[in-house]
């Protein structure tokens, strides 16, 4: 579990967000939202602490994140994945040494075992035989698959989606969605999905977290969402031109 405790941040004169209290249930899938530059990101990099806070806890298995030396830090770090925006592979690389290179940077996995888990890792993600293929070569939804498959091959607990379905269209945004369900399914996985695609929001979430007003506004699961009349959540639902009402 991740506990977020009294999380306050800012940059100078710029507070972020203040105040932020929620726990992130193992196995769950939660989804940050918020229109742009209320914190979301700022938010995430504070559950493995790539970014400090001016106050506040976040608390994974019993230890607060910000106190942890350097040696704990690293391990505690090596349970997150990140799928990154914009998939981030190595154009250099073909698939198969994209996924492998956390293998051949963080493990002692021989090569025969890093081809079987980077097989497997494609069979997973529905690429199978694509491991000579270059990332030019791929459809945004399949690079977008590649670096799931990456994100996950060190068996992360935690698994941080920054925008996992910008700019892919509905069909393949679909795919993904269903990708992140059965990640968090077949793995096991707590994953932190940072979003402002509300279809996929309502798709994959179990709880949601929605900053605004520098705070986090308001917390809940899909189905408290959709029996909300707060106005401001309305309107940021709405103005994500999804009506989840009908
Ligand atoms: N390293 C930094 N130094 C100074 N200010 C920062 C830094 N990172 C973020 N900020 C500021 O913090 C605020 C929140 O930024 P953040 O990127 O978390 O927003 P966001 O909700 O993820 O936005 P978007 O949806 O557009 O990606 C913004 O005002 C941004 O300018």
């Amino acid at each position: 579990m991740i506990e977020i405790r009294n999380l306050t941040k800012s940059f100078g004169s710029n507070l972020v967000w203040k105040d932020v209290s929620f726990n992130i249930e193992d196995g769950e899938t939660v989804a940050i939202i918020g229109r742009s530059g209320c914190g979301k990101s700022v938010l995430v990099k504070h559950f493995n602490a790539l970014m400090y806070p001016d106050s506040g806890e976040v608390i994974i298995d019993g230890n607060n994140v910000f106190e942890l030396e350097y040696v704990d830090l690293r391990k505690m770090r090596q349970r997150f994945g990140v799928l990154f925006q914009g998939s981030a592979l190595f154009d250099s690389l073909n698939t198969f040494e994209n996924i492998a290179f956390p293998l051949r940077y963080f493990s002692d996995f021989d090569e025969n075992e890093i081809k079987k888990k980077v097989e497997d890792a494609l069979d997973m993600v529905n690429l199978t035989g694509t491991g000579d293929q270059s990332p030019a070569e791929l459809s945004g939804g399949m690079r977008r698959r590649v670096a799931l498959a990456r994100a996950t091959i060190l068996q992360p607990d935690f698994l941080i989606y920054d925008e996992p379905t910008s700019g892919l269209d509905p069909q393949t945004s679909e795919e993904i969605n269903q990708l992140i369900i059965s990640m968090a399914d077949n793995l096991n996985i707590t994953s932190i999905v940072v979003t402002h695609d509300i279809h996929s929001v309502l798709k994959i979430a179990d709880r949601i977290a929605y900053l605004e007003e520098q705070s986090l506004y308001w917390h809940g699961t899909v189905e408290e969402l959709r029996k909300s009349e707060d106005r401001i959540l309305m309107d940021f639902i709405t103005a994500s031109e999804y009506q989840i009402r009908s």
